[in-house]
């Protein structure tokens, strides 16, 4: 059992009423965990006011309730604690509660569009390889030391967050990498980690559904570094356009990579082809399996990170040029002459960046065909410029239902073919199951030909209207280009 006032230690208070010495059980967010002698902090979100729970919380046992606004009936044998920001209250008591992990840990977080997952598994690979223990938290997996724990989210929220580096820090980790997404920034689900650094990718158009607009897009990224210690390393990508600005009010020592740019850490591309990079890093040429300029980006940023971590530059090419990366982020399957690449990219940027290096390594005479389809209850204004970069990079599209979520996917693939210029409609076909899109890629393709499936890479399921249904792009495509080349 934990003292409420050592769970509350660095929390900003407006007001307590009540016993601060109180024991309590667990620390819970939703009232539907509430168990007897629990602390209840109300958090208002994007469906609901967690306040409106409060008093459903203390029908269940709570003696504690966090919360911004007091209710107007106060019970006497509870203890109220009125905070400034109860998201952020939660993400400083959770760091508390399980007896701040974070400053056991070496821990690095990773912010931007595109590139989260990818460096963050290849600094996780990279350390393994390298002889660490190690802790991940990816939208792929989690990982504590090889053990995987599913993962529900990019970053999670702040309890599972702690516990999971509890965890780690008691399985002897040393490193963790995570992603911090901007849902999660802005929720304050990150309030109670000391990191040792933060990783800027890059930032193109995603989340406005959200955020509202670019700018506050920006300024949830920019938090992440406005909040690191003095002696943390704050990295960013010195070729993208608003790199700057993340650095503009950090407290920490600021560090860049580039391929055009002047910055800290610097690439030249020597060869991008389908069987990986060659790179030249401070004039020793190296090849890596990952496929695509962007990739050379993900790649120098994992370097720089390993080198401000304190690691020897040579060991970590050695090791770096052996490792994969994420699952589904440019697989190959290549099945009867035909190759297949499943890919997450979901963003306007990741599909451009995706396509132009397929056309970048073909060789000429062989189609691209890509299938491609947006998230329901995601940004919608993404749909059309996706449909729109599909069929000017790729010989045929086929537009397809990725996760509808609760929208129509009809809605969603017409709000796609809205973007698409009249002279491109005799290369596009709406097929709305995912399954038939696959397959008639599939019959269209002659040997040579490549098959782009995008918006999904390492999902196992489809979420349609609440429920998750088992589809697997990488799966799908195998068993039907085996089937179609009996
Ligand atoms: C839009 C969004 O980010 N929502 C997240 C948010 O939920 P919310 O603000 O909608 O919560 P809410 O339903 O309004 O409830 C408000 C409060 O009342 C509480 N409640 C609610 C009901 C009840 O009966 N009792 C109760 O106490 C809830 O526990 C909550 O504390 O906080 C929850 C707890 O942390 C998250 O699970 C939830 O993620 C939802 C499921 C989600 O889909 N999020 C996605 C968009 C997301 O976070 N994505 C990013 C990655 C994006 C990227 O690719 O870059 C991620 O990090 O995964
Ligand atoms: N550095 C990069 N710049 C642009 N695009 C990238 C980059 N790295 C990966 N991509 C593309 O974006 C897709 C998603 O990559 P990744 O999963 O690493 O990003 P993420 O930031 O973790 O995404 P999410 O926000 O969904 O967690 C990849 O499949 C690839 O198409
Ligand atoms: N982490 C991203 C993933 C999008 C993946 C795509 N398949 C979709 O469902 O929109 C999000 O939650 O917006
Ligand atoms: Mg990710």
């Amino acid at each position: 059992m934990k003292i409420l006032k050592d769970i509350l230690y660095k929390v900003s208070l407006n007001s307590t009423i009540g016993n601060m010495d109180r024991r309590i059980s667990e620390l819970v967010f939703d009232s539907r965990k509430v168990v007897e002698d629990s602390v209840f902090v109300a958090i208002s979100g994007t469906q609901v006011d967690g306040h409106v729970f409060i008093d459903a919380a203390l029908d269940k046992g709570a003696k504690v309730i966090v919360c911004e606004t007091l209710p107007e009936v106060l019970h006497e044998e509870i203890t109220y604690v009125q905070v400034v920001n109860s998201a952020r209250a939660l993400g400083i008591m959770a760091a508390n509660y399980y007896e701040n992990p974070s400053e056991k840990l070496k821990i690095v977080a990773v912010t931007g569009t595109n590139g989260k997952t990818t460096t963050a598994t290849l600094l996780y690979q990279l350390f393994i390889e390298m002889g660490y223990v190690v802790g991940l938290l990816s939208t792929v997996e989690n990982k504590i030391s090889g053990k995987v724990i599913p993962s529900t989210h990019t970053t999670p929220d702040a309890l599972s967050m702690q516990s999971l580096l509890k965890e780690m820090v008691d399985e002897g980790c040393t490193h963790c990498f995570m992603e911090a997404s901007s849902h999660a920034i802005v929720q304050e689900r990150t309030a109670g980690i000391k990191l040792t650094g933060a990783v800027f990718t890059n930032i193109t158009h995603d989340h406005l559904d959200y955020h509202g607009t670019f700018d506050e897009y920006i300024k949830a990224k920019k938090k992440l570094f406005d909040e690191l210690p003095k002696d943390a390393f704050a990295l960013i990508n010195a070729d993208d356009k608003r790199a700057m600005v993340m650095l503009q009010n950090t407290k920490a020592t600021r560090q860049s990579f580039g391929l055009k740019y002047p910055a800290d850490f610097k690439a030249k591309i020597l060869t991008n082809a389908l069987e990986g990079l060659e790179l030249d890093i401070n004039g020793r040429q190296v090849w890596f399996r990952m496929i695509g300029e962007f990739n050379a980006y993900n790649l120098l940023g994992v370097l720089a990170t390993a080198v401000l971590l304190g690691e020897d530059e040579e060991e970590i090419l050695m090791q770096l040029s052996k490792v994969e990366g994420a699952q589904g982020r440019f697989d190959k399957i290549a099945i009867a002459g035909i190759t297949a690449i499943v890919d997450y990219a979901h963003t306007p940027d990741a599909l451009e960046n995706v396509l132009k290096t397929i056309q970048g390594v073909r060789s000429g005479g062989e189609q691209v065909i890509t299938i491609v389809g947006c998230g329901g209850n995601r940004d919608k204004t993404k749909r059309p410029i996706m449909a729109k970069i599909a069929t000017q990079l790729s010989d045929k599209v086929i537009l397809t239902s990725d996760n509808p979520r609760d929208e129509d996917p009809m809605t969603i693939l017409k709000e796609m073919e809205a973007g698409i210029n009249p002279v491109d409609f005799k290369k596009t076909m709406i097929i709305e199951d995912r399954r038939e899109a696959i397959k008639t890629a599939g019959i269209m393709a002659n040997k040579g030909d490549i098959i782009l499936i995008a918006g999904k890479g390492h999902e196992t399921y489809q979420e349609i209207k609440g429920v998750k249904h088992l589809f697997d792009d990488r799966a799908v495509v195998k068993e039907l280009l085996n089937l179609l080349n009996q």
